[in-house]
Order: structure tokens, then sequence, then C-alpha cells
């Protein structure tokens, strides 16, 4: 039995689906994403649960300020050493820029996912 208030049950649900369908980028990122010079993003297992067809709201992650909306292509494993060319020029990046990108932001993780999107607004 839990021991909030049905109010209080409802707001934390509102919230957690709202971060659910949220996606954030680091500033550094916006420029390329608005312009359609990056199309995919790498994320870990925590960050995966994007539905292929739903249009998530994009922030940027030091301020959470809004600054468009992406509909989700495809969520596609992919190991950390099997980045290739490929993927890096879907992310506007040589590939050892988006190596040491991507060990930066998740340190050790092998196991990633690749997300696809297109920008709607
Ligand atoms: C905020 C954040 O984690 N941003 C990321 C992470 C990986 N790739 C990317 O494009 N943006």
């Amino acid at each position: 039995m839990c021991c909030l208030s049905i109010e209080c049950q409802i707001f934390i649900k509102k919230i957690i689906m709202k971060t659910l369908k949220d996606m954030t980028f680091f500033e550094r990122f916006e420029a390329d994403i608005l312009c359609g010079k990056k199309v995919i993003t790498i994320r870990d297992e925590s960050e995966s649960h994007y539905q292929v067809g739903s249009v998530v709201d994009v922030s940027t992650f030091e301020t959470g300020r809004y600054f468009c909306q992406l509909r989700i292509l495809s969520v596609e494993p992919i190991a950390f050493s099997s980045l290739d060319e490929d993927h890096a020029k879907q992310e506007n990046m040589t590939l050892p820029e988006l190596k040491s990108v991507i060990q930066n932001i998740y340190p050790g993780i092998e196991r990633l996912f690749v997300i696809t999107y297109e920008r709607l607004a």
C-alpha cells in the first residue's frame, strides 16, 4: 500500500511520463541538430526506452531550454567497439572524435544504442 496521497502519486507519475518522453542534448550539439547535420544520438541503456514513432521534446542538458521536437525513427543496439565512420558521419564528427565524446559521456560502457531521429519543429 502506498503512503502517498493519490494527488501526489498522479503528480509523480506525470513527471516520470514527461521525463521518459523528453530528450536532452549538450548545448554544443544544438546547432548541428537544428541544421540537420546530426541525425543520430548514441545513448546508454538508461536512455534506450524511446518508442519508434514517438515525438520527443528536446532541451539542453545544461539549462533545460527547449529547442525542438524530434520523431524517433529507430533504436538499435550497438557495441562501442562497433562504432564506425558511418555513425561518425551521422553525428557530424570524425570517428576518433565520436569515440572520444562517447567515452567521456559513458566511460567504460560497451553496450550502447543508436537512436535515429528526424527533426519536426
Ligand atoms: C545530455 C546527453 O547525454 N547528451 C548526449 C549523449 C550522447 N549523445 C548525444 O548526442 N548527446
